[in-house]
């Protein structure tokens, strides 16, 4: 439940001051040639130093969006070549990418995302601190997370934030942070539900006569998949062996006691951030206590709140030490960009190809979101935070060797 935001392209342009007249003047013919001419004028004008990055003030829109409009595949790719930045958003916060799916262009949106995919990649990889490169700190690299200093965006701030419980004008329980942002809200029970019956319904340990399984879990919010990880298992199916809860607000733990959670057999609360249990590796081994062998859980999930895409894949980073090799489930609340169709797409790709890059392969299922969920959830919020109508849901296993 954080905001994301992605890099800005290589040769995006400049932030602020002055752009010279000559500039402005082969900006406006790109955009014209990128709305009708052929392509051959569109390579000429990109060669000569037209910037593809520049929006018209209109709509906000880019020689990419008007490009996206003619559905032509190699128009697309030479825009994209020639500097055009993929998640430029207009004036209602669309990219090209939406232009695309709103005409049905399969093939277009595919250049697009792809594209996205490959530019943040590469802005990462190039942000990895080499063994002679000095640590960045980001700058000009890859960028998914708001950067603010507000509750939403940062986690210590969030940490240290009041939190308040209400019911929402849907009938259903939410926690909102100080600044009126949801942290979680009971509409994502049924996708919740869906998280945990993919991660517990053919696991061997959650099987009819089986120990039971062990879990992990980081972020307890409202307690909606501690709660179905504790129910899945009916009469026939064993209760998890052990449950295992990483929270780091105080007024969450504080909830948890108040509820009684913490006594419910074979749970355990490790309160704090999970990279002080996770990234420590003397703590690692308090978290591990309890699964058997000490060879990591059945099953993980995470889901926190204030923390963009490089803490995500921070997270993914550990999982080979924590996650039980053999049929081990991963799964994580895959919220990240989902205001929009063509930046989530890119951010559900990135953290396939990080995991990959960690040993694990990612199943995805397409959950619906019914648009009665819309509207109605979103009043007294102050950022909306989910505006697809589809929820792809990752499932990660350890990759057979
Ligand atoms: C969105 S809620 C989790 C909702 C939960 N999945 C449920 O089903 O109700 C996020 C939770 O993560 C906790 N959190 C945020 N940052 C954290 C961190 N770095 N380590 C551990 N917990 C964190 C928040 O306090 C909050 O309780």
């Amino acid at each position: 439940m954080s905001d994301v935001k992605m890099s800005e392209s290589a040769g995006a342009g400049p932030s602020e001051g002055y752009v010279p007249s000559e500039l402005i003047t082969l900006a406006h013919q790109l955009l014209i040639a990128a709305q009708s001419e052929p392509t051959s004028n569109v390579q000429r004008l990109l060669e000569q130093g037209a910037p593809a990055w520049y929006q018209d003030d209109a709509l906000g829109w880019s020689s990419l969006h008007y490009a996206a409009e003619r559905r032509e595949p190699k128009l697309l790719q030479v825009l994209l070549q020639g500097g055009a930045v993929w998640n430029a958003l207009d004036k209602w916060g669309r990219t090209a990418g939406e232009i695309c799916l709103s005409l049905g262009d399969e093939r277009g949106w595919e250049i697009i995302r792809n594209e996205g995919i490959r530019s943040e990649m590469l802005h990462h990889a190039l942000a990895e601190p080499g063994p002679s490169s000095p640590q960045t700190n980001g700058d000009g690299n890859i960028k998914l997370k708001a950067e603010d200093t507000t509750s939403a965006g940062d986690n210590l701030t969030f940490l240290k934030s009041q939190l308040t419980w209400d019911i929402g004008d849907d009938g259903k329980e939410r926690v909102l942070d100080a600044d009126g942002n949801g942290v979680m809200m009971g509409w994502e029970e049924p996708l919740m539900v869906e998280h945990v019956r993919y991660m517990t319904n053919d696991h061997p340990n959650a099987q009819p006569g089986s120990e039971g399984m062990t879990i992990l879990n980081v972020g307890f919010g409202l307690g909606i998949v501690d709660r179905l990880f504790q129910q899945t298992q009916s009469a026939s199916h064993p209760k998890p062996l052990n449950h295992h809860i990483i929270e780091a607000h105080p007024q969450v733990l504080q909830y948890i006691r108040d509820k009684g959670f913490d006594k419910i057999p074979g749970i355990k609360i490790l309160e704090g951030r999970w990279q002080d249990f996770l990234q420590e590796p003397e703590k690692m081994g308090q978290v591990l206590e309890g699964t058997p062998g000490g060879m990591g859980y059945d099953a993980i999930f995470v889901d926190t709140f204030a923390e963009g895409y490089e803490d995500l894949k921070a997270f993914f980073e550990v999982l080979p030490d924590i996650l039980e090799p053999e049929n081990g489930i991963f799964s994580f609340w895959n919220g990240l960009g989902a205001t929009n169709a063509t930046i989530y797409a890119v951010s559900s790709g990135l953290a396939e190809l990080h995991l990959e890059d960690v040993g694990l392969d990612t199943q995805w299922h397409d959950v619906l979101i019914p648009d009665s969920l819309r509207e109605e959830v979103w009043k007294g919020v102050r950022r909306r935070y989910w505006e697809l109508p589809g929820y792809r849901l990752p499932i990660a296993k350890m990759k057979l060797m």
